[in-house]
């Protein structure tokens, strides 16, 4: 049935002002890695994936440290000066279904946590934005240049350091809701 004039118009406006393609919200992918000795970069974690529902996963190790800090203290000083890195359970972890990857940990003798750089030195996060967290008591210090030597081929976001201190008395929880949403809630451009 041939279409009116009118209709015609109709659709020839309307094909007019929409565009072949459009902005659309598309969820962004994002895995929630983190390791966490007494619970306070946990405890971050679980207030990011909160606001962003992310996939998260616990870095775990082969050989967790012993529940005495003094002890698990001198086997991380001695893993971190030599080298001699902590198996992890699960690895290599594959994050090629991801577009963000966040990755958490504790401030250690001034850089990155021992089960944090082995799951750097294990993962290729070649083409993958990364965004780093850490919790430490007095000062991030070398945590984010050490982070960023071990992980290779990877594009950084700002990073998010917060101190255990605010975090145990509830002033941490600004930082941490300002940071997921300026960093890990853009809406990406979509073809449709
Ligand atoms: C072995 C060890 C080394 C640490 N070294 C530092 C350090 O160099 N600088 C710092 O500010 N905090 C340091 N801390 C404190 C931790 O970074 C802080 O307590 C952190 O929030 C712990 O995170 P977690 O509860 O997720 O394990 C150290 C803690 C431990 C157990």
């Amino acid at each position: 049935m041939p279409l009116s004039r009118r209709t015609m118009l109709t659709s020839m406006a309307a094909m007019a002002v929409i565009p072949s393609w459009s902005f659309a919200a598309e969820p962004r992918r994002i895995l929630l890695a983190y390791y966490s000795y007494t619970g306070n970069t946990r405890s971050v974690a679980e207030k990011l994936q909160a606001h962003v529902g992310a996939q998260l996963l616990e870095i775990k190790m082969a050989d967790p440290y012993p529940s005495d800090i003094r002890k698990a203290t001198e086997r991380s000083r001695h893993e971190l000066e030599s080298g001699e890195l902590p198996a992890l359970l699960g690895y290599p972890y594959d994050v090629s279904d991801y577009d963000l990857i966040l990755v958490g940990g504790p401030v250690w003798w001034n850089t990155v946590a021992a089960p944090v750089m082995s799951f750097l030195e294990r993962t290729d996060f070649r083409g993958r934005s990364v965004g780093l967290f850490a919790t430490y008591a007095l000062t991030p210090s070398h945590y984010e240049s050490n982070f960023a030597a071990q992980a290779h081929n990877a594009s950084f976001l700002p990073d998010l350091m917060v101190n255990e201190f605010d975090l145990a008395n509830g002033q941490a929880g600004d930082a941490i809701t300002s940071w997921a949403s300026h960093y890990l809630l853009k809406d990406r451009p979509r073809a449709l």
